[in-house]
């Protein structure tokens, strides 16, 4: 099994505010998108990219991992975002507004001529309906790995706005959009984090989604207050409960007496060989968690 990185809460801050940067260093969250687009007021762009690649390039942030958002292509802070993000050696570049597969790899040739290092992987945000409606060919960039393509966002502020879809409970709307694009990606291997919560008051309504976003299939969550980042580690990670019929599960098949059957019985239920597969990989999760 290939390594597990724990993506349960995924943090934006914006790259203009020098406190939030400092203060990152001490939340818990799996991952931060340091980010230089949609938080950033234009007059604010310039020192933002330079405070946001002075902080990772200073570190401190542990075992965190670190993306930065740049600007859109079509605007005229792209250039020198990727070429100062390439410079500080994020673990990731979020690309918003990813709309085909060709943005991806006009991206990766970018970064191949910036020298970039190969371990900085690509993000890309799907919050256009073209992004929705070609989210099979974007995931398929994977394989072309100049792309350098890793994970998914959804961007559920942009598509609200591009489709003038609602934020109703439940996100009847948005369903669609969501599983086409979590098919899209685990059809080619790579992650997907939900959306952002903008009611930084209503907690129930957070937790719920965050549970509807484990449920449909999501990695993580993307978060805009450190408020939100406890409830999204504890609802994206397997509880104690899960962990130990993943384990129960492992061992069943684990006898001798099971070493020849596909499908067996544990505690009044079937599972099958691909239910330990499923197993291994909560174990894992958890595991890596706990690291
Ligand atoms: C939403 C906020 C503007 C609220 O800020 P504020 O009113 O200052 O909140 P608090 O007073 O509760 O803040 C308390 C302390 O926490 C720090 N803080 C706040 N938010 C963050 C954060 N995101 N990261 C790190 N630290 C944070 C404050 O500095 C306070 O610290 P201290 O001074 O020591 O007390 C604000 O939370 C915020 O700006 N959030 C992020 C907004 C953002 O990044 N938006 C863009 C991403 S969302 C998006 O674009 C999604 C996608 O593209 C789409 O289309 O859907
Ligand atoms: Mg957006």
């Amino acid at each position: 099994m290939t390594t597990i990185r724990p993506r349960r809460s995924v943090l934006y801050m914006p790259g203009s505010n020098a406190r939030a940067l400092e203060k990152a260093r001490e939340i818990a969250a799996d991952t931060l998108i340091l980010d230089l687009e949609d938080a950033v007021a234009p007059d604010a762009k310039e020192t933002a990219r330079a405070q946001v690649c002075a902080a990772v390039k200073a570190g401190g942030y542990g075992r965190r991992e670190l993306v930065i958002r740049t600007n859109g292509l079509d605007t005229p802070w792209f250039a020198a975002d990727l070429a100062a993000a390439a410079e500080a050696r994020p673990d990731a570049i979020l690309i918003p507004k990813v709309s085909s597969p060709e943005t991806l790899q006009q991206v990766g040739t970018l970064l191949d001529g910036l020298w970039a290092a190969p371990e900085i992987r690509v993000w890309a945000m799907i919050e256009t309906p073209l992004a929705i409606l070609d989210a099979e060919r974007i995931a398929r960039a994977v394989q072309d790995r100049r792309t350098r393509l890793a994970c998914f966002v959804m961007g559920t502020n942009d598509l609200a706005k591009e489709t003038r879809a609602r934020f109703v409970p439940g996100r009847a709307p948005m369903l669609p959009w969501l599983t086409t694009a979590i098919l899209a990606a685990r059809a080619y291997g790579i992650d997907i984090v939900d959306g952002v919560y903008n009611n930084l008051k209503d907690e129930a309504g957070f937790t719920a989604e965050c549970e509807q976003g484990r449920d449909l299939g999501f990695d993580g969550k993307t978060l805009i207050h450190p408020g939100q980042v406890a409830t999204a580690n504890a609802v994206f990670a397997p509880d104690d409960a899960e962990l130990s019929r993943a384990r129960a599960i492992i061992a069943a098949f684990d006898q001798p007496e099971n070493a020849d059957k596909g499908a067996i019985q544990l505690d009044g239920r079937m599972v099958e060989r691909l239910h330990a597969e499923m197993a291994k990989r909560v174990v894992a999760l958890g595991e890596a968690i706990e690291a």
